[in-house]
């Protein structure tokens, strides 16, 4: 399976272009309001594009324009959508909700039966298939929802946040049942959770306002995040500027001198991305001097217990707030607090700057 989508839709600011290639699974992360549901809505059917065009290899989904109106209905579509609730019909019994689909698409009772089976097999819940969806727990429920999605043998499984509505002693169980299911099984899973993009995704698709922010490779998008809510979720201090003498100037006039990647390091002039890790940031309740560290006066804005150790958040005056994590020691012994003024010390060794 192959999907190539680009689709535009004014009423709520989206206009995406995407594609995947055959039995890839990609997370798509964003802001709240970013367009992830909307994209999720438009490739399953259940919102209409203004404009675009989108197929699942040869099958054309929509294609949408002035004089053009070609509109597959979502049954059609091969398209499966698993929501954040698991929406089984509550009349059926667990065996009966996956058999449905297969059942829909023409086959036998027999062997729709025998699909549903296989299909609660896979995700253990063989023992529940004679129960009503009111006798489940909400991760028994959503494990047969997985069931009943993917016993239509969809081309495109779409995930939407299926870990969100459930228990956190539950998440960890069901995302091993999807790693395991989701091999070769080409899907989109929508997601607030960094360790979904991980253990799920072989790609990460960030939007932000309707628009891809940016995309690529998990590992790389971490690693080289562009934009500030990446950085956040992979746990990165970020500060965007243009490069000149080996730092990176913001537009505010903030300097962080770093090292250059290697390979992709920026040009003199060229837009470019400081990157440092809130480990690698001291704090100093004294004015520091001297190269090759950067030093940052931040004003303490929140102190949050993080494991074993206490990340503190500062205030730049340069519109960033940055992390730096230390122990419960050097809290007390420093006597941080929100509000105090301190220095950021970060050594310019402990500092990527790349290309955006
Ligand atoms: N039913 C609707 N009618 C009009 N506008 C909508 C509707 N649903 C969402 N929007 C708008 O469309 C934009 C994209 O919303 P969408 O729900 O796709 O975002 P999202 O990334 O899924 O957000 P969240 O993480 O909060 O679920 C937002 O600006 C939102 O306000």
């Amino acid at each position: 399976m192959s999907l190539t989508f680009e689709a535009r839709l004014a009423q709520r600011q989206f206009d995406v272009e995407l594609s995947m290639g055959p039995g890839e699974r990609v997370a798509v992360l964003g802001p709240n309001g970013a367009g992830k549901s909307t994209l999720l809505g438009l490739l399953a059917g259940t919102l209409r594009a203004d404009a675009g065009s989108a197929a699942l290899d040869d099958r054309l989904l929509f294609d949408l324009g002035a004089g053009r109106r070609r509109w597959l209905a979502p049954h059609a579509r091969g398209v499966a959508l698993l929501a954040q609730d698991a929406l089984l019909f509550p009349h059926l019994t667990v065996l009966d909700n996956v058999a449905f689909g297969p059942r829909v698409a023409g086959a036998t009772k027999q062997q729709a039966a025998a699909t549903a089976e296989r299909w609660l097999r896979e995700v253990g819940v063989s023992d529940l298939a004679a129960r009503r969806p009111g006798q489940l727990s909400g991760g028994q429920a959503q494990r047969v929802a997985i069931a009943r999605a993917l016993a239509t043998g969809p081309r495109l499984l779409l995930l939407d946040e299926p870990m969100a509505a459930l228990d956190v002693s539950v998440a960890p169980l069901l995302r091993r049942v999807l790693r395991r299911l989701l091999v070769d099984q080409a899907t989109i899973i929508v997601t607030h959770d960094l360790l979904d993009a991980v253990l799920l995704a072989d790609r990460v698709v960030v939007l932000e306002q309707g628009r891809v922010a940016e995309a690529g490779p998990t590992d790389e998008v971490l690693r080289h995040p562009r934009t500030r809510f990446t950085a956040r979720l992979a746990g990165l201090n970020l500060v965007r500027g243009s490069f000149a003498d080996g730092a990176v100037h913001d537009a505010s006039g903030l300097v962080v001198q770093g090292t250059r990647a290697d390979p992709g390091a920026p040009s003199e002039g060229e837009p470019a991305a400081a990157v440092f890790a809130p480990s690698g940031v001291s704090i100093f309740t004294d004015p520091q001097q001297g190269s090759p560290r950067n030093n940052l006066s931040v004003t303490i804005a929140e102190i949050e217990p993080l494991g074993d150790l206490v990340r503190v958040r500062g205030d730049d005056h340069h519109g960033h707030l940055l992390a730096a994590d230390v122990t419960p020691l050097s809290v007390a012994e420093l006597d941080l607090y929100p509000g105090r003024e301190v220095t950021y010390s970060i050594k310019a060794a402990g500092v990527t700057i790349y290309p955006l």
